[in-house]
């Protein structure tokens, strides 16, 4: 486990432990030695989206299956983690924007709906010591909704906004407007509101506590071993891909 002192990483530790068929190799954290992870076959990764990188590049050249949570994927690093995988044949990667199988299906849920909407708007409401802004799971929603709306030939969404203080519409992610809160006592949640002719549908889930990751993050470290190549999104691991 890297992250192992972490908030989702203790979690994780627990719930390898307590799993009959998985054992716990070894716990590493910031400052620690990564080569304790050598002979693991799974490395589970909940760090910081600036050092995921450089464990992914350990993980993945020495022969271990990275099961990845931490955010801050964009094409770019996509594309180097595609490269990497290419030249270690045999090495396969899952990186999953949320493990909570709830938040899985609200993101499937706001794909299979986005295509009946004019509007699409992602809301998402997470505790102040997120170290990113939006969240991985709302980038991952937006570019889901885009993808749907371009599929079902939808043009842009109305907005007249013309004039105003810079950020009041939020941040854009593939042309989805996504407003992101930061308030104490708060966890994970995200609300997809879709606005049609006359109707508001509203999707939205909430994170209760972080052991909610869990079951996703040992389905990932079951099956990352056959299942070849990148895949990002536990929904792959599903049936919902
Ligand atoms: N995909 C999903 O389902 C979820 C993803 N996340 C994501 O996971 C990441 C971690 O979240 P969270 O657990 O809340 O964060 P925390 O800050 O609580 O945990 C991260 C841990 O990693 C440690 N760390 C930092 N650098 C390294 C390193 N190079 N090697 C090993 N450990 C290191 C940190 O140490 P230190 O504190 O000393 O820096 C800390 O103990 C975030 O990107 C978050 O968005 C979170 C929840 C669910
Ligand atoms: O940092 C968190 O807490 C979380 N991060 C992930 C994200 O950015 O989407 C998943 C979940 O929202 C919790």
């Amino acid at each position: 486990m890297l992250g192992a002192r972490g908030r989702v990483g203790v979690e994780v530790c627990r719930a390898v432990e307590a799993a009959e068929d998985l054992e716990l190799v070894a716990e590493v954290d910031k400052d620690d030695p990564i080569e304790a992870l050598e002979g693991a076959e799974v490395v589970v990764d909940f760090t910081h989206p600036d050092v995921v990188m450089d464990n992914l590049h350990w993980c993945i050249t020495h022969g271990v299956h990275p099961v990845v949570g931490t955010t801050g994927f964009d094409e770019a690093r996509l594309a180097k983690l595609r490269g990497w995988l290419a030249d270690n044949p045999g090495v396969n990667a899952l990186i999953a924007p949320n493990f909570g199988i709830a938040a899985v299906l609200m993101m499937h849920f706001a794909s299979i709906a986005a295509p009946y909407f004019e509007s699409a708007e992602i809301v998402e409401l997470h505790h102040p010591n997120k170290a990113d802004a939006p969240s991985g799971t709302a980038r991952r929603t937006a570019e889901l909704i885009a993808r749907a709306r371009r599929e079902a030939a939808l043009g842009a969404m109305p907005d007249a906004t013309s004039t105003g203080l810079a950020g009041a519409r939020g941040a854009e992610v593939d042309g989805v407007h996504v407003h992101a809160v930061r308030l104490s006592s708060l966890i994970a949640h995200q609300e997809v509101l879709l606005g049609g002719e006359g109707e508001i549908l509203t999707i939205r889930h909430d994170t209760m506590n972080r052991a909610s990751f869990t079951p996703g993050v040992l389905l990932g470290v079951r099956k990352v071993r056959e299942t070849p190549g990148l895949t990002v999104g536990l929904e792959h691991l599903l049936g919902l891909g």
